[in-house]
């Protein structure tokens, strides 16, 4: 800790005492500074130990370098794994938090992989069935204002320079006022993958379905390689994601020499204090070339009996888990249109009340993976997805954000996403399958899901 800092003192105090490993967090007020670019300069000391997430509506955005503290787990019980050793070390945390902003102080960033039981995919080596950690110097931007949360897992053993080498990389953050990264990788190959294979799993689901009276939703997905003449700079990927899609949650979680990044449009869900917001997003059609014709697209997705149904059975699940867990809940009658740039969606927000010391993950665990993401009912679902799709979804469709040390947090729904290995870059997108479904439009539909991602990795479709 620099010379007079307010919290020499108390930090002291505090690693004389400690025993065992013990987190030491503070936050301060500072002036702004675009977390891209934050998170685009931590890449001189923490490559490969970098998170982002922005929500949609650019309320909040949280960026952080470093990995103080790592929590994963294996395939069984993981979100009561990671909850109980999130309390644990938060629990003994001695926490200097004047401002008591949401997301300042103690927060684990991460995510959980969409179906432990899926066959690992060696692309996904880096990531465990389920993956947080907590930053050395995070950012937080909430409502224009921004702060910086510094957490040291002290040991008893580290001694004031290990905060002198933190405030001094934080200094040079905040002043060093150096350009930007912008030389780019060139594409070399687009590989789409089987797309006939892939009409014929559609073809499949849907048989499953009708044969199956219980079994009413499917959703499949594919898988897209992006090779690169050289190493991809995902931080690149990242700004041009955040300029490019305004409206969507902007997610970026590295791990050693993977990236895995998106712009989601949607939420799986949020927790703050006592209120809680998740999202029935399901249905989807093209943007219009002109206003009129977006119009007109959006009127006909509503009137859509076959978009109608596969986005109902988002909603009655969603209903169904949120009256199980919220003392009350809010879900409007009809679906409303959710805009993003390359596609539009139905769109039913759904709001809760809750017991405030109920935790985020609790609700995590409940919803995902819903039914726009897996299928109804979701066991069912699984296996047939198990069964068709010849690849591991990793963490594309799963649950990816951040908790903080008082069961709050938000995670978004890790769609419209892609994986960052070197020069190569694996991109997802998946589909609703119900009886009425046609694999020509379903491979358009996902054809369309990929565009932003593309965009932002510079493989065509400006
Ligand atoms: C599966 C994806 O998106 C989901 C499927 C949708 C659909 O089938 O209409 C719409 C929104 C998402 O919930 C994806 O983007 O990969
Ligand atoms: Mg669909």
């Amino acid at each position: 800790m620099i010379k007079g800092h307010p919290l020499k003192g108390a930090f002291i105090d505090f690693i004389h005492e400690i025993n065992g490993s013990t987190l030491f967090s503070y936050v301060e007020k500072v002036d702004a500074l675009d977390p891209v670019r934050f998170y685009e300069k931590g890449i001189k000391w923490y490559k490969g130990e970098r998170f982002y997430f922005k929500d949609r509506e650019g309320e909040m955005t949280l960026a952080g370098l470093g990995s103080v503290y790592t929590i994963q787990s294996g395939k069984t019980n993981r979100f009561a794994d990671v909850e109980a050793n999130w309390d644990a070390l938060t629990k003994r945390a001695a926490v200097h938090n004047p401002y008591d902003v949401y997301g300042t102080g103690p927060v684990a960033f991460g995510g959980f992989s969409f179906d432990p039981e899926q066959q690992a995919g060696e692309e996904w080596s880096r990531f465990a069935p389920s993956f947080f950690y907590v930053p050395e110097i995070m950012l937080t931007v909430y409502e224009g204002e921004t702060f910086v949360t510094v957490n040291v897992l002290c040991d008893g053993t580290n001694s004031l320079a290990l905060f002198e080498r933190i405030e001094e990389r934080k200094r040079w953050i905040f002043d060093q006022n150096d350009k930007a990264m912008n030389e780019k990788a060139v594409l070399v190959e687009l590989r789409s993958g089987d797309t006939d294979a892939w009409k014929n799993s559609i073809q499949s689901a849907i048989q499953s379905i009708k044969s199956d009276e219980e079994l009413k939703k499917i959703v499949l997905a594919r898988k897209i390689t992006a090779v690169f003449d050289e190493a991809i700079v995902p931080d690149h990927v990242l700004r041009r994601l955040d300029e490019e899609q305004p409206d969507s949650f902007i997610f970026s979680i590295e791990a050693m020499d993977s990236c895995f990044l998106g712009a989601s449009p949607e939420r799986l869900v949020k927790k703050q204090s006592r209120t809680l917001m998740t999202t029935c997003l399901a249905g989807s059609t093209a943007r219009g070339a002109t206003e009129e014709e977006d119009r007109k697209l959006a009127d006909a997705l509503l009137n859509d009996d076959k978009n109608r149904i596969e986005h109902d059975y988002v909603v009655q699940m969603i209903r169904r888990e949120m009256q199980s867990m919220c003392v009350s809940v809010t879900v409007p009658e009809e679906p409303i249109i959710m805009k993003v740039r390359d596609i539009q969606h139905l769109y039913t927000p759904v709001t809760g009340l809750a017991d405030e010391f109920d935790s985020i993950l609790r609700f995590v665990e409940r919803l995902h993976p819903t039914p726009a993401l897996g299928g109804l009912p979701a066991q069912k679902a699984l296996n047939v997805i198990r069964e068709l799709e010849p690849m591991d979804r990793g963490f594309y469709a799963a649950p990816v954000g951040w908790m903080d040390y008082r069961k709050n947090g938000e995670f978004a729904v890790a769609i419209r996403s892609g994986l960052i290995v070197q020069n190569e870059a694996f991109l997802y997108a998946g589909c609703g399958v119900v009886p009425d479904s046609n694999p020509d439009t379903e491979l358009e539909e996902t054809t369309m899901k990929l565009r932003p991602m593309l965009r932002a990795i510079g493989g065509g479709n400006e």
